[in-house]
């Protein structure tokens, strides 16, 4: 379990000239969570290697403990979790989400779907953030979900309906979490005829749906996809356990240490994730190359150094949301303006990301202009020293670390970021490891 760690009220960053070293990754937030319900919903224990030790699993690991779902953690990288068969052995339960997406929306379909009696909360954020999506796509085939706060949003209230449709339809275009939550619950509701869902509208975050069809064929489902407007789960199809399971690192955790590196001379090397990792934000690398950093990628590692100064990007950044704050921290050092397109899922995860994001870049003296769905930066001369908001949001903590990096030779006051303990949501020791890649006066 994780170790109660003290943070400060904040922390001061001195300018660093020079950033150099390795970092091993945690787990992959989006691979562990998947892989704990889906090895609680299989047949057989699994033994998951490298499970992210963060608040965001710690939230999913009590979930199941609550539901009945045995689990141990053998070592210290070492858990075991007993599947129940797609069966759940408590069928009434108070469960507490904290702001973690990957574990309410998935738990609230497999729970809608296997009946019980179950609520479903979190912190104050998590209970701002839309899941009306998942609730009508379940409701309209036979699900029970109530809203006992605001409609649209948790907590929930989940009573035992009849779940068993041939069809249905879900909304792709505020997070496509809701998606995975309903082909993770998809066999579970095909016992005995196909499942075919179809998304309305465009989706976005498409890799996320990768992860999640990867890991579902790993426990033994396949799904048959056509394009990313349907997907069918043909009937008998049950979670099988595959016995133990890898946990891969973060991708989006890398993302911090590759712009270090990109920024302020490198190489960083971050080890756990490689070239051939299922999850979509390796494609942040790809971008910094743009950028005109040098990316060297291995089996179990990326590597970035900077060319001098970056060049400035505009993109599409739909594929990586998460990645892609780093790379509007990153802009900051760039030679010109940069534009980061078709991101209105910023506006609701962990604050509003777009609004959060203009703020805390202006306090350092770029030039923002912040639309509806993008973000333009134009970076300043020379940045100047601020005290960072981080809004409960630990990507705005750890992306804005970055802007401790002298890339324009400022000498003096700290870059201070308030509120670091946010970083726990994915990241406990986050701060430790960007100081072991960090030179400070040596270049
Ligand atoms: O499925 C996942 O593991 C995730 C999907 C993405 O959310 P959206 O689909 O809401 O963009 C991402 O931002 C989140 O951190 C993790
Ligand atoms: C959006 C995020 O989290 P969640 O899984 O809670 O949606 C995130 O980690 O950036």
């Amino acid at each position: 379990m994780t170790q109660q760690k003290h943070y400060p009220q904040h922390i001061d960053l001195e300018p660093v000239m020079h950033v150099s070293g390795s970092v091993r990754l945690p787990g992959s937030k989006s691979i562990s969570n998947r892989t704990l319900l889906l090895a609680a919903l299989s047949e057989g224990a699994t033994t998951i290697h490298d499970l992210l030790d963060s608040d965001d699993t710690q939230v999913m690991l009590a979930a199941l403990r609550s539901l009945g779902i045995e689990w141990e953690q053998v070592d210290e990288r070492t858990h075991v979790v007993r599947g129940a068969g797609g069966a759940l052995p408590v069928q009434q339960a108070d469960l507490f989400m904290g702001n973690a997406g990957t574990a309410i929306r998935p738990l609230t379909a497999a729970l809608a779907v296997i009946g019980g009696d179950y609520t479903l909360h979190g912190v104050a954020r998590m209970h701002e953030r839309p899941i009306g999506d998942l609730v009508d796509a379940l409701n309209a085939v036979g699900a029970q979900i109530e809203y006992t706060g605001v409609p649209g949003f948790p907590p929930l209230r989940i009573r035992r309906g009849e779940v068993k449709p041939d069809r249905m339809a879900v909304r792709g275009n505020v997070s496509s979490q809701f998606l995975t939550a309903l082909l993770m619950a998809a066999p579970l509701m095909a016992t005995d005829h196909a499942v075919t869902i179809e998304v309305v509208g465009e989706l976005i975050s498409k890799p996320y749906i990768e992860i999640t069809l990867n890991l579902m064929r790993r426990f033994g489902v396949t799904v048959e996809q056509d394009g990313w407007q349907s997907f069918t789960v043909q009937p008998g199809q049950r979670y099988l356990s595959p016995g133990s399971i890898h946990v891969e690192g973060d991708a989006s955790s890398a993302s911090y240490f590759l712009a270090a590196g990109a920024i302020a001379g490198g190489p960083v090397r971050v080890e756990g994730v490689g070239r051939d990792s299922i999850q979509g934000d390796v494609r942040f690398a790809d971008a910094l190359e743009q950028m005109g950093a040098t990316v060297t990628r291995g089996e179990n590692w990326i590597e970035a150094k900077s060319n001098g100064v970056l060049k400035a990007i505009d993109a599409d950044f739909n594929h990586i949301p998460d990645a892609a704050m780093t790379i509007a921290v990153a802009a900051l050092y760039a030679d010109g303006t940069s534009t980061l397109r078709n991101i209105a899922s910023w506006r609701v995860k962990e604050t509003d990301r777009l609004a959060a994001m203009a703020t805390e870049l202006r306090k350092v003296g770029a030039t923002v202009e912040e639309g509806a769905d993008y973000i333009r930066i134009t970076p300043p001369q020379q940045l100047q020293p601020a005290t960072i908001d981080t809004y409960d949001d630990h990507r705005m903590a750890m992306c804005f670390a970055l802007a401790s990096l002298d890339g324009k030779a400022r000498r003096g006051n700290a870059m201070r970021i308030n509120d670091p303990k946010c970083v726990a949501k994915t990241f406990p020791d986050y701060f430790e490891a960007f100081a072991k890649i960090a030179r400070n006066g040596v270049f």
